[in-house]
């Protein structure tokens, strides 16, 4: 991986505006190599700080019809239910651009957190063994061409969090949880060699409560002897953090 970028603004709006350009210069640059545009959404905050995107110039200059759309973690429950991060990214953004629903894989209803764990993995497979997806030659793992991550207080990102022995796992793809500390307790996530197959991650951090995960992640001072779940992130090509002054007000 080169050295992170990392960039810095005022406000969250600002922030929001540099995400859309960014990803809309990525969209053009996967989509004339490759012919799609792999993007991995997790949820929370994110998915406002999307909302550019969703707006002239960006919107009607995006060809939306090669997004692929997959989700870094999913609370098990119900894809209407108010804790669904499909839900989130559908109303919050999904609904709003022409992406074919087709290339939207939300995970699948009615399954135990293993069984969706499991289901998203072989799914995944299949795309990759269909040439969907990418594969890093690296790591054997698919390779997405974006991932869009945010992270918790306490330095978690998608669910894998600090004292949760998933954020170690080395084989899975996709893993579970049933004891997630932030409700509701039972999701599914992608795990760490599979989030560090990604090209490119984009760090999407706003706000105070992020403040003290942001020192650790990108300060000069050691953390609480294990890294927190947030210093693991390592893609393939390009880390780039988008923080906003209040997310860096301890630094
Ligand atoms: O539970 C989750 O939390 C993180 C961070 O969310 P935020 O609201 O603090 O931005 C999110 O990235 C993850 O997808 C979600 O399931």
């Amino acid at each position: 991986m080169a050295l992170p970028t990392v960039q810095k603004f005022e406000s969250e709006e600002q922030v929001a505006v540099a995400l859309a350009i960014y990803i809309f210069h990525l969209s053009a640059k996967y989509i004339a190599a490759n012919g799609s545009f792999s993007v991995v959404l997790s949820g929370g905050s994110l998915i406002d700080t999307l909302r550019k995107l969703t707006e002239p110039p960006y919107a009607n200059s995006i060809d939306w019809s090669k997004w692929l759309i997959f989700f870094l973690d999913e609370r098990v429950v119900p894809l209407d239910h108010p804790d669904s991060n499909y839900k989130l990214a559908y109303e919050g953004f999904l609904s709003k651009v022409p992406i074919p629903a087709s290339n939207i894989f939300p995970i699948k209803e009615k399954l135990s957190p293993e069984e969706a764990a499991d289901e998203y993995e072989q799914r995944l497979k299949h795309l990759v063994a269909n040439n969907t997806l990418k594969t890093s030659p690296t790591t054997g793992f698919a390779k997405f061409d974006l991932m869009l991550v945010g992270i918790g207080p306490e330095g978690h990102v998608a669910s894998l969090f600090c004292w949760h022995f998933e954020r170690f796992e080395k084989k899975k793809w996709v893993t579970f949880i049933k004891d997630s500390p932030k409700p509701p307790s039972n999701r599914i996530t992608f795990t760490f060699p599979l989030i560090n197959s990604a090209s490119e991650i984009a760090m999407v951090v706003t706000g105070e409560d992020v403040a003290d995960a942001v020192k650790v992640a990108l300060g000069k001072h050691a953390s609480y002897g294990y890294p927190l779940p947030v210093q693991k992130v390592s893609p393939e090509e390009n880390l780039t953090w988008f923080l906003d002054k209040e997310a860096t007000s301890e630094l």
